[in-house]
Formats: C-alpha cells, structure tokens, sequence
C-alpha cells in the first residue's frame, strides 16, 4: 500500500504541493486530476522517491519508496518519455528490460510482448528518434508494461495518443488492478480517467480540494460474458 502523510514539498516561489493525505490500496487505481500547475508532477515525483518532501513522509508498504526494494516495485513514468534517439524501438525496450534484470529467452519474449500490446509493430525497427510524440509515447507505455511492476506511476499517459491506444490503456489498467496491483494516473482530463479510476483526487493550487468516488456503475468490458446463457 502508498501512503502520502501530511505531505508537504514547496518551492522557492512559494508554489508546490501542501499538507497532503492519501492512501492508495493494493488493486486501486487513483486519478490525479487538475489543470496545469495544480501539482500533479511534484506529488508524482514524490510518490516515486524522486523528490524529498519538506514535511510528512510516502510510505509504501511502511518504506521509502527510493529504497532498492522500494524502487523495484515502482514503474514511474514521468511526463516526457526519455528515449535514446539513436536506438530502435526493439533496442531501446531491450535496453530498458536489461536494466529491470531480464536476460535470455524471457528478455526477447517480454520486449515482443510489449510491442504487441501497444500495437508498434510496425515501428520496431525504427528509430526513435524518427518517432511521432504519439508513437514515442507507446514505446514509453511498453516500457511500463515490461517492467511487471506493483505500483505504476503515470504522468500524463495519454498525451499525444490516438484512440485505439487510449481505449487499450484503459484495458490495461484494469488488468494491473485485477492482478492486484495500485495504479496512480495524473492527467488533466478527467472524462478519461474517472469511468476506471476507483477514485479521484482533484488537486487546485497544491490541495486536494475534492474527492471523487466512482459511482458504482456496470462496466461492461465484455458483452459476451452479459450475453452468456447459462
Ligand atoms: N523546480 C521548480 N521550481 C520552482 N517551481 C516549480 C518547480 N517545478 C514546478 N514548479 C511550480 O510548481 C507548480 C506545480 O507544478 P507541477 O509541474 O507539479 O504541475 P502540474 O500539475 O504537473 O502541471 P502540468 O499539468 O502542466 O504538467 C507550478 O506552478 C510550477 O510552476
């Protein structure tokens, strides 16, 4: 479980995020949402580890999240993906799978796995610095899917992507929750994010200034499974 306690991170300029508390629990997902400059960053950054707080703490399962334990469970993606222009999208995504421990035969299979899942296919073996802001963006979203994480921190995951994407993102996430694992999306656009988040935080100025829960509604995922005589 994450926990942000009390917690505080301000800038110089007297901006950031303040005296904020939340818990996200195993097979949640948890929306961000505010417009731009609301702090979304800043709490993601913290969450990850990547930002000490100046007051309060993030716990995850009662640890800092920037511990080698810590930074196992994590899969932070921050808002710009930070691809090596000179590598193909295969290369890259090996590269990126090295770094998490895999090698051998379960290296090359988990890279195909993800480029299948964000449909790039097609673009495996360019490069990526010939990418669109759209395709770089998949390949930032195979790297979450090989890094098999328990905790997924994703800022701003659905700029620049095309609809086919999106709707495959929602899947995704609701595969990670069903499979126990917690799920923080900061975005600013809340019709995405509130039909799968389990709740929202919607942040103005560094506060949380609403909670949203999810209406308890019918998601249909699959309407054969509706349509089942049994
Ligand atoms: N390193 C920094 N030094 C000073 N101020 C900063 C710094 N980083 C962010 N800020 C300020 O803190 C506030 C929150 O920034 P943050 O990047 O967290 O917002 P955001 O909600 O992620 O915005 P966006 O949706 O545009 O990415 C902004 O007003 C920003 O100008």
């Amino acid at each position: 479980m994450l926990c942000a306690e009390q917690l505080t991170k301000k800038y110089r300029t007297g901006e950031g995020v303040f005296n904020l508390n939340f818990k996200v629990s195993n097979g949640k997902i948890v929306g961000l949402v505010g417009t731009s400059g609301s702090g979304k960053t800043t709490l993601m950054r913290c969450l990850a580890g990547l930002l000490e707080p100046d007051e309060g703490r993030v716990l995850l399962d009662g640890s800092h999240p920037n511990t080698s334990e810590g930074r196992k469970k994590i899969a932070y993606l921050p808002e710009q993906a930070d691809l090596i222009p000179d590598l193909t999208v295969v290369e890259q995504l090996h590269f990126k799978a090295m770094a998490f421990g895999h090698k051998g035969p379960s290296l090359e299979r988990i890279v195909q796995e993800a480029i299948k899942a964000v449909n790039l296919g097609a673009y495996a073996e360019q490069l990526c610095g010939q990418l669109s802001a759209g395709q770089r963006r998949r390949v930032w979203l195979a790297w979450a899917v090989l890094q098999q994480a328990e905790l997924y921190l994703l800022d701003d995951p659905t700029s620049g992507l095309d609809r086919k994407t999106q709707k495959w993102l929602k899947q995704w996430l609701d595969e990670q929750r069903l499979a126990g694992n917690s799920i923080v999306v900061a975005t600013q656009h809340i019709h995405w994010i509130e039909d799968i988040a389990d709740y929202c935080l919607v942040l103005e100025q560094g506060k949380i200034v609403k909670r949203k829960k999810r209406p308890n509604k019918l998601i249909v995922l699959d309407e054969k499974l509706l349509n089942r005589q049994d």
